[in-house]
């Protein structure tokens, strides 16, 4: 099976090493771009050869700064297509995608690229440590990196206390702390592709790292396999309470993650079905999204959920 376009965005984005090609931009934003993280995906049209068919066709939506939109549709829908295509592994055939208010395609790839975070399905981390996977360049303090790990639940606010004085020095070597929680150890070796550790601890690892770069857009594919139940819940906790400013599209397998989310959107055949609340989407006569909760048997707790969130 070939490498979908996420796992490609993945593999670009796991490996330090790899350069975008050298290109001039015509037009560098300010260093402060990303500002707020709105981005406008205008009558986009995408394939992926000139000889292949457009896999997207005229695709419109708006995020607002800090909006969360969950993306649905049945697979081959183009989720992941529109996903890599702000990272733009997918150029363009028609259309455009701007994010506040630049577009994507006037800047280098580079920039592009840093300026965004991706969460993969299931990320590889280094081989290394906890800390070289949480600061591949030495950028951040050990109290930085515990607090990301607080941060992502990965430790506990007391044992977060424990590590810290007063003056909110680290204490002690974290070595020296009693504790059977791995996460508390900097110098945990990850083993290759973190093979040590859950596919759900991975994702939090990956969350932690884009925490401490405080990014302004995230884009999160949701792990498909069935990780505990426990440790998907500490992502969307993560998700809510931590990048409560950042703007996320997220690619979602369980709908519950998505449900109280600002918008959906609903993809079908390459074009956009619907793009609203999802309570909105659950009082339509007749939605993509609506038959795809009542196909889930929990169409009740949905339905209340929603509309619990519309109302907040
Ligand atoms: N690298 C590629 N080359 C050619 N066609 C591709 C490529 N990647 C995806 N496609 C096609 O583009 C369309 C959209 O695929 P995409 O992976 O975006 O769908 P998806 O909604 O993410 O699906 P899934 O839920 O199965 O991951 C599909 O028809 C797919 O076959």
């Amino acid at each position: 099976m070939g490498m979908n376009s996420v796992e490609r965005v993945k593999e670009y984005i796991e490996t330090p090493t790899q350069e975008p090609p050298a290109e001039v931009p015509e037009n560098e934003p300010a260093p402060s771009w990303p500002e707020h993280g709105a981005i406008e995906v205008s009558n986009l049209a995408l394939r992926y050869a000139p000889t292949l068919p457009r896999v997207i066709e005229d695709v419109s939506f708006e995020v607002k700064a800090g909006e969360k939109v969950g993306v649905v549709g049945r697979t081959g829908a183009g989720k992941s297509t529109i996903i890599s295509s702000l990272f733009r592994f997918v150029d363009p055939d028609a259309g455009s995608i701007k994010i506040d208010g630049i577009d994507i395609c006037s800047i280098g790839l580079r920039r592009l690229r840093q300026s965004l975070n991706i969460i993969p399905q299931d990320p590889t981390l280094f081989t290394g440590t906890i800390r070289t996977n949480l600061d591949m360049f030495d950028e951040y303090a050990d109290l930085q990196l515990f607090e990301a790990l607080r941060r992502v639940n990965l430790i506990t606010a007391e044992d977060y206390q424990l590590l810290i004085d007063a003056n909110g020095k680290l204490e002690q070597d974290s070595d020296e702390v009693e504790n059977p929680n791995k996460f508390l150890k900097l110098d945990f070796e990850i083993t290759e592709n973190g093979g040590n550790l859950s596919q759900g601890e991975r994702q939090l690892i990956c969350l932690a790292r884009s925490l401490l770069k405080s990014p302004k857009i995230l884009l999160l594919d949701e792990a498909t396999a069935s990780i505990d139940y426990q440790t998907d819940a500490l992502i969307q906790k993560t998700i809510r309470e931590e990048f409560s400013s950042t703007t996320i599209l997220t690619i979602a397998h369980r709908l519950k993650t998505i449900i109280d989310y600002d918008k959906i959107l609903v993809l079908d055949k390459g074009r956009v079905a619907d793009y609203d609340h999802p309570y909105n989407l659950l009082n339509k006569d007749e939605s993509i999204f609506k038959s795809m909760c009542e196909d889930s048997g929990e169409y009740e707790q949905l339905f209340e959920m929603a509309k619990i969130a519309i109302t907040k």
